[in-house]
């Protein structure tokens, strides 16, 4: 069986001007002892992210796409590896605050309002009301719900609520967004609105992103660079550098380039599966 080995191979980022590491992970392993043995979960992990990349993790479910953001975050600890988030110890970013996460589920609080959840990391971080406040609106705009600052969250549809929960993780301003498929849950014209406006917001924010998907489109239309990844054990497939032009529309899916990266990202996907389930 080949070890499990979740690795990007250690070259420049892209051919733009040298530009900071956000993310520096050099030979992450990650095993999890478990009640029914050792789980394998990442094996050898090298990954060099940029600032200002947008890098989208595709692979089946159980690869250790959560696992590495988890370890990314300093939620999870590797058991071998070093690993530099935005030029700090993963702790060391985590307690300076220099990533926002959004998970698959909103996890916004159903007793407070919108504006309240918004609050929340920064009344956390002790920032003044009137800092609060602005950044409430400021954020609430991005994400286009301003005016929703009252409603709770069972108000908002799936994809409003999410969006609230962008807006979140953008408040505080942090180097590195972490995503964990936000949209999966979302019916696929809400996503594609979604990733379009998330696109905007990217090119306006200038963040580094890390984002985990299954949808092919979804990787294709938003990334920088796409990690694809094989069930486990698992191991990189493909590193596919994705160059469309920074002002497109969804329309760019019927373009015989989007179709071609598509291709090659399912041509991974195909050749790393295992059809013996
Ligand atoms: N806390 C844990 N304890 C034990 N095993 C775990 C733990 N977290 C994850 N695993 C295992 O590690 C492997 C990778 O899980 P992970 O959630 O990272 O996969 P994934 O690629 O994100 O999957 P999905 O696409 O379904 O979210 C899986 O086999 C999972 O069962």
């Amino acid at each position: 069986m080949p070890k499990p080995s979740l690795s990007i191979p250690d070259e420049p980022i892209a051919d733009h001007a040298p530009r900071r590491l956000v993310v520096d992970a050099q030979s992450i392993s990650l095993t999890f002892d478990t009640a029914d043995g050792r789980v394998e979960a990442l094996s050898d992990v090298n990954l060099q992210v940029a600032e200002g990349e947008f890098v989208s993790f595709i692979g089946p479910s159980g690869c250790g796409k959560t696992t590495m953001l988890r370890v990314i975050a300093d939620l999870q600890q590797p058991s071998s590896g070093t690993l530099m988030v935005n030029g700090m110890s993963a702790e060391g970013a985590r307690l300076a605050r220099s990533y926002g996460y959004v998970f698959q589920a909103p996890a916004l609080f159903p007793w407070r309002t919108i504006e309240k959840n918004l609050k929340l990391p920064l009344e956390i971080m002790g920032y003044s009301e009137i800092e609060q406040q602005q950044r409430v609106e400021r954020y609430l705009s991005m994400v286009n719900l301003t005016g929703f600052e009252r409603k709770f969250p069972w108000q908002l549809s799936g994809g409003m609520q999410q969006r609230v929960s962008i807006a979140r993780a953008l408040s505080f301003d942090p180097a590195l967004l972490l995503m964990d498929e936000p949209f999966g849950a979302l019916d696929e014209i809400v996503r594609d609105h979604l990733n379009e406006q998330l696109l905007q917001l990217w090119k306006s924010t200038g963040k580094t992103v890390l984002f985990v998907t299954h949808s092919i489109p979804e990787a294709v239309f938003l990334s920088t660079r796409i990690v694809v990844m094989s069930p486990r054990p698992g191991r990189i497939i493909d590193v596919i550098d994705c160059d469309f032009p920074a002002e497109r529309s969804l329309e760019i899916r019927e373009t015989p380039e989007f179709l071609k990266v598509a291709q090659r990202v399912r041509n991974g996907l195909r050749a790393g599966h295992s059809y013996d389930e």
